[in-house]
């Protein structure tokens, strides 16, 4: 049975399952962690990878991999291959004021014009999240980093491209070099640069000229779904990965969760991790002028609709620490307060926010009495606001036309026994906790083992592996939590 392996190089973490390419089954599984901080040193990842891979036994015995990550950061490299400056994260908002400018710039002085075009030009608006703007800001505020960009890269692109033996001259984990040209990327993080266009599956130069000022720079092949971007080089020094694996396209990581879950028109993905994100497959994207949806791509071929927050499962780290608890206590605190916590409300905008779109808004704790001055009040009003806001993502993926049928509730989060009660009394939905697993790395491993049957049979379906839900709760409506917190938001 050929083995394949699945790597999530995510914000917080780098972590790896390794399957049967057959039947799916999970045969190991390693994690490593990246330093906390939006702008980080590529070389962590790669160091996290191969201390991740380590941690799973290796990855000498795999026919196939495949590279999901966290989406948009900036990877700019210079023409010997090193970054100019640490990589920019999707959660860094030094880009905010770029965004606006590229906006109105894009309407030629009219904002709402400007949104709308770049809604209809890659999807969506734009906000500091987005490659583009990291782009600008670079080159307005580091001229001389902007100068030397030879390449720009995503962190899943440049993960892949470091496996296959490509990387800085003279770098012994790095045989072949700097290539540039071997860069290759997938249509799914492609659509969150901000100058690729998933309708029509072709980059936009001009939008990237408007940026950085240029369009001499090498971007990353957009390869297909199952399509094999390169092989893994036998002599990356130090590197678990045997020689000649199959690297697969990769993919942004909510694509990636997308595969993993199987996720078909229908079904939502609501994922509680660094990022909080409420996701829809759809046979084509949307263009949303309000900004409150990205039309981004899937990993098969469709479109993938995202409303993404900044505040989800650090805001309960958050609350770990006012508390002084662990993840237990905080579940077991926030359950002894009823639902609505008496009027106790946190919008959670602890690191600026992205939807809505206030990258430099603070937290507000409404509603402190007497009465809600209880540890109990606060657990449960932080977990209540954090999944408000993704509750108005959903409403936001319902405006444009998304179905919703099935609801599905992942990432690290999704694992606290409060978020699984709470949020069925906020989505007022039945929600289905799949059993608990890494879905990105899953996604990437499934990716990889349908990389793997392409290549002998050109025509090969992505492999069926089920996913199980593990437990459905049930509907539990409780209007209030989202009535008071609709109220107090819009007074932020
Ligand atoms: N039982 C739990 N309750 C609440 N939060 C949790 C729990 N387990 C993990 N987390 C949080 O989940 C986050 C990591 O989730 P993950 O989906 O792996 O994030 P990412 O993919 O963005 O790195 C961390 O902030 C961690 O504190
Ligand atoms: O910016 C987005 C999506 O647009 C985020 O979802 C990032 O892709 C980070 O993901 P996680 O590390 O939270 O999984």
């Amino acid at each position: 049975m050929p083995l394949v392996a699945g790597v999530d190089t995510s914000t917080q973490s780098c972590k790896i399952v390794v399957r049967d390419a057959e039947t799916g089954a999970l045969v190991r599984t390693g994690s490593a962690k990246h330093p906390d901080g939006t702008e980080v040193d590529p070389r962590h990842w790669w160091d996290a990878f191969q201390e991740a891979a380590a941690a799973a036994g290796g990855l000498a015995d795999v026919a196939a991999l495949a590279v999901g990550g966290q989406q948009h950061g900036m990877v700019a490299l210079d023409a010997e291959g090193n970054v100019v400056r640490d990589a920019l994260l999707w959660n860094d908002t030094r880009s905010a004021a770029a965004a606006e400018e590229l906006i109105t710039e894009l309407g030629d002085g009219d904002r709402d014009a400007g949104a709308q075009a770049w809604a209809d030009a890659v999807g969506s608006v734009l906000v500091a999240s987005l490659t583009v703007t990291k782009l600008r800001w670079l080159r307005d505020n580091e001229p001389e980093n902007a100068a030397r960009v030879a390449a720009v890269a995503l962190p899943h692109d440049w993960l892949s491209w470091r496996i296959a033996g490509y990387g800085p001259a003279g770098d012994p984990t790095a045989p072949l070099g700097p290539q540039l040209d071997a860069l290759f990327t997938d249509r799914s993080d492609a659509s969150g640069t901000g100058y690729y266009d998933a309708a029509s599956g072709q980059y936009r130069p001009d939008l990237l000229e408007r940026a950085l000022g240029r369009t001499d720079v090498v971007l990353p092949r957009v390869v297909g779904p199952a399509e094999a971007g390169a092989v893994a080089h036998p002599d990356v020094a130090g590197s678990a990965v045997g020689g000649g694996a199959l690297i697969g396209p990769g993919a942004g990581d909510n694509a990636g969760a997308s595969l993993g879950l199987g996720m078909t028109p229908g079904d939502i993905a609501i994922s509680i991790g660094t990022s909080g994100v409420v996701s829809a497959v759809a046979p084509e994207r949307t263009a949303d002028g309000s900004g409150a949806i990205n039309g981004f791509a899937d990993a098969t071929g469709n479109a993938l609709m995202l409303a993404v927050t900044l505040n989800a499962a650090r805001v309960l780290d958050a609350a770990r620490e006012v508390l002084d608890v662990d993840f237990d206590e905080l579940a077991e605190l926030a359950l002894q307060a009823p639902p609505g916590s008496d009027g106790l409300v946190l919008v959670p905008y602890l690191e600026g926010e992205r939807t809505p779109n206030r990258p430099d808004a603070t937290g507000t704790l409404h509603g402190i009495r007497l009465a809600t001055s209880t540890r109990p009040h606060l657990a449960r009003a932080y977990i209540e606001g954090m999944l408000s806001g993704l509750a108005d993502g959903l409403d936001a993926l319902r405006a444009q036309g998304v179905a919703v049928e099935r609801v599905m509730l992942i990432g690290g989060a999704a694992q606290s026994p409060a978020v699984q009660q709470i949020a069925p009394q906020v989505f007022g939905l039945p929600i289905g906790i799949p059993e608990p697993g890494e879905y990105v790395a899953d996604g990437a491993a499934r990716q990889a083992a349908w990389t793997l049957a392409a290549a002998s049979d050109a025509g090969a379906d992505a492999p069926a592996w089920s996913t199980t839900i593990a437990t459905t709760l049930p509907a539990d409506p409780r209007p209030v939590i989202r009535e008071q917190y609709a109220a107090v938001r819009d007074l932020v």
